[in-house]
């Protein structure tokens, strides 16, 4: 197979992970039905749907805290619960907690020994965590007087104390103001261009659309898509004429769709060509507009939810 190559030019044919035939029933409820998807080395993955989709419950199965009806869910081919050194591997964070009397530093501290880091490079993991997530000038200060965006950087910072290959964070944009939203994605993006992989939840599209190099939507429990995020939202070319019929042949068929009796569509990235034969033939054109990447318009189209994230 021949691999992709992402926004940070890595080659990401190899899968970190593979989610199988996933079902989970709670009683009458199937949380998931039969799902199935891959995370791609080197990538962000965003992992989308709205509210009680079956985000939340997959990435609890992808770590092991929650067991499936069926189906299986793989880190480097092996469930969470059977790698030697999971932390090493994944960074995760489905809710942060913290206590709010501790300090963010001692938080961390406390981490690195439970994680069992080396003692002499505990030190300057939790320094160098603290420095990646920008909470180094407050890593003194309790817990419980940090901001929501703070806590959500802390919790990152957590995640990230292992070295991990894969981040799993859950709903890691909720709560956080503009700034927050821009320093979490500036955050994925540097975390990919290092050739590291994420699986990022969010109800909300916009929050992560532009961060995303694949997209995995779920929609009630089942997936409607799972793709490259520039093919998905690839845009497209919008032409009205009333000569449409000899515009179609000389466009030669191929990615045209007839949309009207004097509209047409057609692939990305041709308003060029159809300028220069409207031109050269004398067709006159009434409109010719390209609508750019449109991830949200693909998730309202394949969830009938608003993209905003009201469920
Ligand atoms: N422990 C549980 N017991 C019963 N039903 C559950 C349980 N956990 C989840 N569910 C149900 O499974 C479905 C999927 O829930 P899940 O939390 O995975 O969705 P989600 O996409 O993460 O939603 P949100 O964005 O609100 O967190 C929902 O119908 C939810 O009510």
């Amino acid at each position: 197979m021949v691999g992709e190559r992402t926004r940070s030019g890595r080659d990401t044919a190899a899968a970190i992970v593979d989610v199988r035939g996933l079902t989970k029933r709670y009683g009458r409820v199937a949380a998931l039905q039969d799902v199935s998807f891959t995370v791609p080395a080197g990538a962000v993955t965003g992992f989308l749907g709205a509210n009680g989709s079956g985000k939340t419950t997959t990435l609890r199965i992808l770590l092991g805290l929650v067991a499936p009806t069926s189906g299986s869910a793989l880190i480097h081919g092996r469930p969470y619960r059977e790698m030697s050194d999971p932390a090493r591997t994944v960074g995760a964070v489905l809710e942060p907690t913290a206590h709010p009397a501790r300090t963010g530093l001692d938080h961390l501290r406390c981490l690195a020994l439970a994680l069992g880091l080396p003692r002499r490079s505990r030190r300057h993991a939790v320094d160098e965590v603290l420095g990646t997530v920008e909470l180094t000038a407050a890593a003194d200060r309790p817990v419980g007087a940090y901001s929501l965006g703070m806590r959500g950087r802390l919790a990152i910072a957590c995640a990230l104390l292992g070295d991990p290959e894969l981040l799993v964070l859950d709903e890691p944009a909720n709560g956080l103001d503009p700034e927050g939203i821009r320093w979490l994605r500036r955050f994925l993006r540097d975390w990919a261009a290092q050739g590291r992989s994420a699986l990022v939840s969010s109800h909300v599209l916009a929050e992560v659309a532009q961060t995303v190099d694949h997209v995995v939507i779920i929609d009630r429990g089942r997936v409607v898509l799972a793709a490259e995020a520039a093919a998905v939202g690839a845009g497209r070319v919008e032409v009205r004429t009333p000569q449409a019929d000899q515009l179609a042949q000389l466009l030669g068929g191929a990615g045209v769709v007839r949309t009207g009796h004097d509209s047409l569509r057609l692939p990305y990235g041709s308003a060029e060509r159809v300028g220069q034969l409207c031109a050269l033939h004398g067709i006159p054109l009434v409109e010719l507009h390209t609508t750019g990447p449109d991830l949200e318009r693909a998730f309202f189209e394949l969830t009938g939810r608003a993209a905003g994230g009201a469920a």
